[in-house]
């Protein structure tokens, strides 16, 4: 086996149109058997023999030509033009990495920032010395501000709801906000931000940490719900906005609602939960679990630790196809894809073939370099920790009282050892247990009928105030079971103003983003409740 310069192994391969070759990759230990033509060499490989620039010489290091015949296969072998794609945008990253700089830019600078310089205690110990809320508004704040609405975003939205005069991109939901719409600017003071844990210029893990300037990564404290709407309250403090008129969100947004009306039950009058939840299902825990797990396997991720790197588009991509997966419905496939095949003259392929492949394929690379993949991580964890019970809410009660102390004990230090996770899985066989328990053990549930006990306890502060919960039948994440379970809650409380709506099957098939996309009837009936 000899060792050739790749401009000699690029001749003679170019002269035979097939070879059988050895690469030697600059880490050896890389080492690829090769018997193909040189048509069917990935993308990335092909270039690294055709174009001998002096950086591809050296990218290649050498190509080592093999002695022996290889066995002749029975088939060729297949194409991956999914993971030649991948390759090539890896590449095309570290690129920009060393010429333009690491990470993309999340967030186009046109919000405005309310910014705080107090400490910042999470309910789970961690501490921020400050933050930001990056938020937007549109309408105009009456005199005596009464007239504000806080909208509440899903998981990965921006505060940019609407387009504005700095920022004219459409906004995730711009035919629902605006004069004579449901969301009604001609009369009410509307709110977005971009929540705490986010990256659309709210304080984040890809935000610096004022301790030494390095972007805090997996050194971001974990987040739940309940920090959220926390740093929110602030932000309606700095506006001087006492009291909401209304506190308005889908998906995520909704257990914001929800949380916000539990937590400062004088400082909101109507409220609104589009698709959300009174506290997370295992089956909406598993369905993030897999997105998180397939983000965290991309050894790009490094542990969170990969601004100054390329970020890990790849596990990116295939959480936000799983996330799709959960966010529409199969019988809206069924209608729109069917069975059909993108090119069905083609072989099959293991790539995607079938058009709902190609369309998943398509939302994940869409959102892969969209948004930071350690905010996804924080925020769907949050979403999987939220429970409105009693029991879970005097638990984190406690909590945050004794991190209160704690940090006027040591002043401004870390409140808590151990903030850092250090859970493990334990050593001894999971036992099936006969009694289901949620996370919090000391709940007392009414099995007999109606909604847990638990809950209703938990949710009594909402007793009096005019609520909307709005649901879809054909959401598999947030399902409609979930959104009888908060009315007949709020109802158990005593509530006798509680509105709740079912979009059937026959009205919506878009499953959860329903709440994006249908504006005759998600903003029809809002727009009646808000008035
Ligand atoms: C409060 C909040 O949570 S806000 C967050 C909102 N933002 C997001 O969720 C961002 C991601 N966007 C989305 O998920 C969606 O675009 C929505 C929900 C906003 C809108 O959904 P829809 O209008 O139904 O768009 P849809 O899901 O059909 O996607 C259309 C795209 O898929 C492409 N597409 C459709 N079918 C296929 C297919 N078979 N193969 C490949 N691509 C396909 C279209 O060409 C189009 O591409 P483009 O977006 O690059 O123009
Ligand atoms: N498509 C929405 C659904 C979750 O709210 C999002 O990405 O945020």
């Amino acid at each position: 086996m000899s060792c050739r310069s790749g401009a000699q192994i690029a001749a003679r391969l170019l002269q035979r149109g097939r070879s059988n070759l050895v690469i030697c990759t600059p880490r050896q230990e890389r080492l690829r058997w090769h018997n193909r033509s040189l048509e069917q060499l990935t993308p990335h490989v092909r270039r690294s023999i055709t174009t001998q620039t002096p950086k591809h010489a050296q990218q290649a290091t050498a190509f080592r030509e093999e002695t022996y015949e290889a066995p002749i296969s029975s088939n060729p072998a297949m194409a991956f033009p999914c993971l030649d794609a991948q390759e090539m945008k890896t590449e095309a990253l570290q690129k920009r990495s060393i010429e333009s700089g690491p990470e993309p830019s999340y967030t186009t600078g046109a919000h405005l920032i309310f910014h705080s310089n107090e400490p910042f205690l999470t309910d789970w110990g961690g501490i921020l010395r400050g933050f930001d809320i990056a938020y937007e508004t549109w309408g105009s704040l009456n005199a005596d501000k009464s007239n504000a609405i806080l909208l509440h975003t899903g998981l990965s939205a921006s505060s940019h709801a609407h387009s504005t005069e700095s920022n004219p991109k459409p906004g995730w939901w711009e035919k629902f906000i605006g004069p004579g719409l449901p969301v009604d600017t001609d009369k009410y003071f509307v709110i977005c931000t971009n929540v705490i844990g986010g990256c659309y210029g709210s304080t984040g893990p890809s935000s610096a940490d004022p301790l030494d300037g390095r972007r805090y990564a997996t050194r971001f404290p974990i987040l739940t719900m309940d920090d959220m709407v926390h740093a929110q309250a602030q932000l309606l403090d700095g506006l001087g906005i006492q009291k909401l008129y209304a506190s308005v969100g889908s998906s995520m947004g909704g257990m914001q609602s929800l949380a916000f009306g539990v937590h400062f039950p004088e400082r909101v009058g109507k409220i609104a939960s589009i698709s959300g939840c009174a506290r997370s299902h295992p089956y909406s825990i598993a369905m993030r679990h897999t997105q998180r797990q397939a983000l965290m396997m991309d050894p790009k991720w490094n542990r969170g630790f990969y601004y100054d790197s390329i970020p890990p588009h790849s596990g990116m991509k295939l959480a936000r196809q799983i996330a799709t997966v959960t966010y529409r419905s199969g019988p809206e496939w069924e209608n729109r894809f069917g069975r059909r095949r993108a090119d069905p003259s083609k072989q099959p392929a293991l790539c995607p073939d079938f058009l709902i492949e190609t369309y998943l394929d398509h939302a994940g690379e869409k959102f892969s370099l969209e948004y930071d993949p350690n905010s996804l991580l924080y925020i769907s964890k949050a979403m999987d920790m939220f429970d409105l019970g009693r029991a879970h809410q005097q638990n984190m009660q406690k909590r945050r009282k004794l991190n209160q102390e704690r940090l006027q004990q040591q002043q401004s230090q870390p409140v808590e050892e151990s903030a850092t996770c250090g859970l493990t899985l334990p050593d001894q066989k999971y036992e099936e247990k006969e009694a289901v328990m949620p996370m919090d053990q000391d709940v007392s549930t009414n099995a007999v009928s109606g909604p847990p006990q638990d809950l209703v306890e938990g949710m009594m502060n909402l007793k009096t105030h005019p609520v909307l919960v709005m649901g879809v039948a054909s959401d598999i994440l947030f399902p409609a079971w979930q959104q009888r379970e908060i009315a007949d809650t709020v109802r158990a409380t005593g509530n006798k103003n509680v509105t709740h709506v079912e979009l059937g099957e026959d009205v919506s098939l878009f499953g959860h983003d329903t709440f994006l996309l249908d504006l005759k009837h998600i903003g029809g009936n809002l727009g009646k409740f808000l008035g």
